[in-house]
């Protein structure tokens, strides 16, 4: 992997109300590399992810994407896709539509671009899925679709909030899998807010921790197995006290 940069947050701050201790956020990411990030409730991991999506706006600082400031930049047109733990997709519309609309917010879709859409939704093994609506498929297989989405969308950067925590292990597994393969093949540099170690030690290969005042360990995710000399914060937060 690279070096280059693909995502930065350049001296961010940021407050939900006027009246409220601002945030600050300092941090770059590598290129197609998956980086988790993690830290106690409430340190500011959702909100990292929504600055950079363009769901806020920061008060101070910019932020990067792709080589470009997209600071002021509508959130509709930022060069990412993103994924939640739920809601991601619209209850009245089908499957195959709601994969649609990472194309085209119309749904004016052209042969090629449905063509795409059935082999993103035969790559997420929901190929005889496409005309049912949401409410008709397991939470599982729910995400699976917001994946399919990514797939159309052809975006260099996925952001991940809490994606898979209501899922089982064996199933978190294999769709951090599947995150995994399409994050590779595209190489789509990736951020990962998780509150399980497991999953960051399964998928990513950087780890962004925050603190109560922003960032307090950037650097390889095995951080999270050291039995001797790890980063102070990430053993707090193992051992339960949170910081
Ligand atoms: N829409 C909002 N309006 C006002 N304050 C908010 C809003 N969203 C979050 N906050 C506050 O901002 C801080 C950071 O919240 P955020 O959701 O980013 O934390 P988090 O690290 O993702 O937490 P968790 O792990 O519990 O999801 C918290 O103090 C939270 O109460």
């Amino acid at each position: 992997m690279t070096d280059k940069i693909s995502v930065a947050l350049r001296d961010v701050s940021f407050a939900y109300d006027a009246g409220m201790p601002a945030m600050h956020f300092d941090a770059q990411f590598r290129q197609g590399v998956i980086t988790a990030i993690m830290g106690a409730s409430g340190s500011g991991k959702s909100t990292m992810l929504s600055l950079l999506a363009g769901f806020e706006i920061p008060q101070k600082g910019e932020i990067w994407l792709a080589g470009e400031d997209n600071t002021q930049r509508a959130a509709g047109d930022r060069p990412l896709s993103m994924v939640f733990q739920e809601n991601n997709l619209f209850a009245h519309m089908s499957i195959f539509k709601n994969v649609g609309l990472g194309i085209s917010p119309s749904l004016k879709l052209s042969a090629d671009e449905k063509e795409q859409i059935n082999i993103a939704l035969q790559s997420v093994g929901l190929e005889n899925y496409g005309e049912r609506l949401p409410a008709q498929l397991s939470g599982g297989e729910r995400q699976r679709v917001a994946l399919a989405r990514v797939m159309v969308r052809h975006k260099p950067i996925l952001l991940l909030d809490e994606a898979f925590a209501s899922l089982g292990p064996g199933l978190r597994r294999e769709m951090l899998d599947l995150v995994g393969t399409l994050a590779n093949k595209n190489a789509m540099t990736t951020l990962m807010v998780t509150h399980s170690p497991e999953d960051a030690l399964h998928i990513s290969e950087d780890l962004v921790f925050l603190g109560p005042k922003g960032v307090v360990y950037h650097g390889p995710s095995s951080e999270l197995a050291k039995t001797q000399n790890q980063n102070e914060a990430v053993r707090d937060y193992l051992i339960g006290r949170r910081t």
